[in-house]
């Protein structure tokens, strides 16, 4: 039995993360990966997602916007396969590039599916390795509807296999993977319907969000469907298929892609033997030092089902590593107040409480709310104006800014900066002491009146 001081089940963000933490404190480290290392956001996720989205900007530019800024488009022929072909070595560069990095801190890369023997002890293809530290970063995966036919429809990893562009395309789902999977698609050309159960796709987020989205949909594609779903899905001898929805309408497709949800990777892992608990859903329970049940057994990113994103995952992973491995006792993420970004079309940014989360936590009365809404210079010196909308959220009579939220070109890039300050406790004072950069979409936010 090969024996090591940490071993990370899972070679995905959260996995290497820590590993490689773990391994410049000079420990003896081991990680276990049963697919492709980097997981998912580097092979079916993030970093796939944001070079199609590229691509879509690209087709933007050309379709839309080339025009009016006096270029001449007339030979425009988009081939999926190049670019597909691009993102595929990309990728490639980054297997190898992370190969580099593990094998120069001495990480030990085991190939395959890991179980638990017990709290210490894992199986890997009939070998047991064991570590009085085991991380697990299993990730999760799609989740696929109870729906007649549902087995003719793809998921997310799906679409990342099409090595041909869908003529047509259908997108059943409200959250992140959906809203940016049409939108990509619907922007390289595929005839793309996007299918909402509720009012709006992203409806958890603040209205100025989900509102304006829907409004930009509504003008320049996909075709959505609202408070619509799907009953049953048939598939020609063609391979056509024909999605029946349950409002009577009946869309013909190439492709179906299903993006309602993922669900944690925890099920085969033998949690059991080692004593890990789980919730109802079968996310791993952790405190919040990312501590499962079992002693000396941790859970970091999307497996323990806490804010599903990849930085996420790595600050997790990492200052777990500077825990248990660098005498940080205390070290431990702090949930709160952590930025994300839709890549959309346009896209949304967002951070903090929405406008009825804040009314609820600090009282009507107490909450201020400022606003801007223009259209995006990129866009308004042509035909195709497309809105821009930002909200500052304040509480208190210091007004500390509690949720920010925008909607438009360049949203993606403006909010890292901008998380800074509110973690830091920016009030809207402090915003407004900032000098504004002109001209940009974010001089917006520390302009607002
Ligand atoms: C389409 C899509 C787009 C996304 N876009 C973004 C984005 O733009 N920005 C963002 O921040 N987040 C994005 N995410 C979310 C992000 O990918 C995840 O939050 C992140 O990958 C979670 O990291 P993780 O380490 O928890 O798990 P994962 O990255 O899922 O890694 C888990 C790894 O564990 C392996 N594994 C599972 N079980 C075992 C086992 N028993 N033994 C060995 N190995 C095992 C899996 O093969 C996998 O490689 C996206 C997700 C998807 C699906
Ligand atoms: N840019 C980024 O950072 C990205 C991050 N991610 C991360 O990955 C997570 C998973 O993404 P995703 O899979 O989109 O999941 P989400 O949880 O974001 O959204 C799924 C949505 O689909 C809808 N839905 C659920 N069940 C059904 C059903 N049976 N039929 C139709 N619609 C249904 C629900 O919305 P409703 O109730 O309104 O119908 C639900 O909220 C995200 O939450 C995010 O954390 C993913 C992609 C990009
Ligand atoms: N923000 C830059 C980041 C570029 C980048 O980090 N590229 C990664 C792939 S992104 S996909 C990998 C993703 N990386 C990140 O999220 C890096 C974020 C930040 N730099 C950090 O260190 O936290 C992740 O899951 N990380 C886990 C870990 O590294 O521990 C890489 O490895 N490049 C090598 C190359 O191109 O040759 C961009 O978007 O261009």
């Amino acid at each position: 039995m090969q024996e090591f001081d940490y071993i990370c089940i899972g070679g995905g963000s959260g996995g290497i993360a820590s590993a490689n933490r773990a391994a410049k404190h000079g420990k003896k480290v081991a990680i276990v990966e049963a697919n492709l290392i980097g997981g998912t956001c580097v092979n079916v996720g993030c970093v796939p997602k944001k070079a199609m989205w590229f691509g879509a900007n690209v087709a933007e530019a050309i379709n839309r916007y080339s025009e009016d800024y006096g270029f001449d488009v007339s030979v425009n022929h988009f081939d999926w396969s190049v670019l597909v072909a691009n993102r595929r070595a990309y990728i490639q560069r980054i297997h190898a590039s992370y190969g580099k990095m593990m094998a120069k801190n001495e990480i030990t890369v085991i190939d395959g599916y890991a179980t638990f023997v017990d709290k210490q002890t894992i199986e890997v293809n009939g070998e047991k390795y064991t570590a009085p530290h085991i991380t697990i970063a299993t990730g999760g995966h799609p989740r696929l509807p109870d729906v007649p036919g549902a087995e003719y429809g793809i998921d997310s990893d799906g679409f990342f296999e099409l090595d041909q562009q869908p003529q047509r395309a259908v997108v059943v789902g409200a959250g992140y993977i959906a809203v940016e999977l049409a939108g990509v698609l619907h922007s390289l050309g595929t005839k793309t319907d996007l299918i909402v159960r509720h009012h709006a796709p992203l409806r958890h987020f603040d209205p100025i969000v989900y509102e304006t989205l829907v409004d930009v949909i509504e003008n320049e594609g996909p075709t959505l469907h609202k408070q619509s779903g799907v009953e049953k899905v048939e598939k020609a001898d063609d391979g056509e298929l024909t999605v029946h929805l349950k409002s009577g309408e009946v869309l013909k497709t190439d492709c179906l892609i299903w993006a309602i949800g993922r669900e944690p990777s925890s099920a085969k892992l033998g949690l059991d033997a080692a004593g890990v608990d789980t919730d109802e859903k079968g996310y791993i329970t952790v405190d919040k030092f990312q501590n499962t049940s079992a002693e000396g057994v941790y859970a970091v990113g999307d497996i323990t089902g806490h804010v599903e994103l990849t930085p996420v995952a790595i600050k997790a992973g990492r200052l777990l590593s500077e825990r248990l491995f660098n005498g940080q006792k205390e070290a431990h993420l702090d949930y709160s107040l952590i930025p994300t970004v839709v890549f959309s079309h346009p896209p949304i940014g967002t951070i903090g409480l929405t406008e009825d989360e804040a009314r609820e936590e600090f009282g009507e009365d107490k909450i201020t709310v400022y606003s801007s809404s223009f259209s995006a210079m990129y866009t308004a010196v042509t035909r195709h104006r497309q809105p821009t909308k930002m909200k500052l959220i304040c509480a208190g009579e210091e007004q500390k800014v509690v949720g920010l939220h925008g909607i438009g070109h360049g949203m993606d890039e403006i909010l890292q900066g901008f998380a800074v300050a509110m973690k830091m406790g920016a009030t809207k004072e402090d915003f407004d002491a900032c000098v504004a950069i002109h001209p940009t979409s974010a001089e917006e936010f520390v302009t607002m009146t």
